[in-house]
Order: structure tokens, then C-alpha cells, then sequence
């Protein structure tokens, strides 16, 4: 697995630099909100999980699982549901945990779903941000790391859906994306 990487990106401790601080200015602005929590499942279950230990108020998680990459590195620009959310979001304060917008197509979608569901305001946490690739308007309240255009795994996030289990950040070797 290592052997497929070109090189880190971002380490293991720069990361969890950056998911307390976004803990501590989440649980600033929530305070007394309630915040449904929901992780976009599968790449975001390892920043999910270090982010909510990092929030110090009540909250409440539930999870969605979304895909649209299947075995490319490109968006098909479809977006499918493969699980539902478990509670009603009416009225509720959402905050959904992404770990990467790229084009940003998977984020509008759920955006559009959960506010046609009646929450009472919806806002997005990713770690990773991708602005360059973006094909519609879209920019995260809270965000971690910005990055360069290319495909990045590790800390949750595939290629192939292999990778995930990497805990630092990495970026393939072309070579890798390109075998037949
Ligand atoms: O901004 P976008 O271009 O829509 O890309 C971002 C989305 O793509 C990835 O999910 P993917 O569809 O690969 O599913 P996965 O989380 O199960 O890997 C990633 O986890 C984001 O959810
Ligand atoms: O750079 C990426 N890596 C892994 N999954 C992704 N989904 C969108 N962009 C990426
Ligand atoms: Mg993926």
C-alpha cells in the first residue's frame, strides 16, 4: 500500500492539529443548537469520528451514505442514496461532516435533500477542499485544509475503495490510477 503513494501531503499530526481546532470553533458556534450531526459515509467515518470527540456540546449523529466516484477518479455526476438517514431532520440544526468537495455535486444534492426535508439551517464541515475542480457554486462554512488539484487518499478517503486505512494523507502515484 505505501509503496503506491508519491508522497505525503499532510501527516498524521497535522491533522489532528486541524480537527481540534475545527471542534473547538464548532462547539463555539452550536452552543445550545442541538446540532444533528451527519457523517457522508463512506470517506468521511474517520474525520466523523475524530471531530465529535473533539466537540464539547449535545449533539446528535446519524449517518447517509452517498457515492458517485465508483471506481474513478472523476465524478460521474450522479449522485446516489445507499442509506438514509435514521432520524427526521425537520427543524433540526444540521451540520454535515464531508471529508472532501471536489466538484461539489455530491454536497448540493444532499444540501437540496435535507432542505426540501424542512431542517432548520444546514451547514457543511469538510476537511478537504478542492476549489479548483468546483462545477457549482458551493463554499463550506467550515473548512480544514485547501488543496491542489490532485486525487488524494488516506484518513478515510479511496481510490478503488482501497486506502482508507492509511492515517496520514497521501497522493497516488499516477501509475496507480492508470493500471489496466
Ligand atoms: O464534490 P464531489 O465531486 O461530489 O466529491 C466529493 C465526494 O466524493 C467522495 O465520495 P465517493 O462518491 O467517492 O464515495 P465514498 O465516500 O464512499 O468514497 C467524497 O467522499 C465526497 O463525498
Ligand atoms: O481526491 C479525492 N480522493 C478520494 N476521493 C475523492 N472524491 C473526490 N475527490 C477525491
Ligand atoms: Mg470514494
Amino acid at each position: 500500500m505505501e509503496n503506491d503513494i508519491q508522497n505525503v501531503l499532510f501527516t498524521e499530526d497535522q491533522i489532528r492539529h486541524k480537527v481540534e481546532e475545527l471542534g473547538e470553533t464548532i462547539s463555539r458556534d452550536f452552543e445550545g443548537r442541538n446540532p444533528l450531526v451527519i457523517c457522508v459515509l463512506k470517506g468521511a467515518f474517520i474525520f466523523m469520528a475524530d471531530l465529535v470527540k473533539r466537540m464539547t456540546i449535545p449533539l446528535d449523529i446519524d449517518f447517509m451514505a452517498v457515492s458517485s466516484y465508483g471506481q474513478a477518479t472523476k465524478s460521474s455526476g450522479v449522485v446516489k442514496i445507499i442509506k438514509d438517514l435514521d432520524v427526521p431532520v425537520e427543524g433540526r440544526n444540521v451540520l454535515i461532516v464531508e471529508d472532501i468537495i471536489d466538484s461539489g455535486l455530491t454536497l448540493s444534492y444532499l444540501i437540496d435533500v435535507l432542505e426540501r426535508r424542512n431542517a432548520c439551517s444546514v451547514s457543511i464541515v469538510t476537511l478537504f477542499d478542492k476549489p479548483a475542480r468546483r462545477s457549482v457554486d458551493l463554499e463550506p462554512e467550515y473548512k480544514g485544509f485547501t488543496l491542489p488539484d490532485e486525487f488524494i487518499v488516506g484518513y478515510g478517503l479511496d481510490f478503488a475503495e482501497k486506502y482508507r486505512n492509511l492515517p496520514y494523507i497521501g497522493i497516488l502515484k499516477p501509475e496507480v490510477y492508470t493500471r489496466p
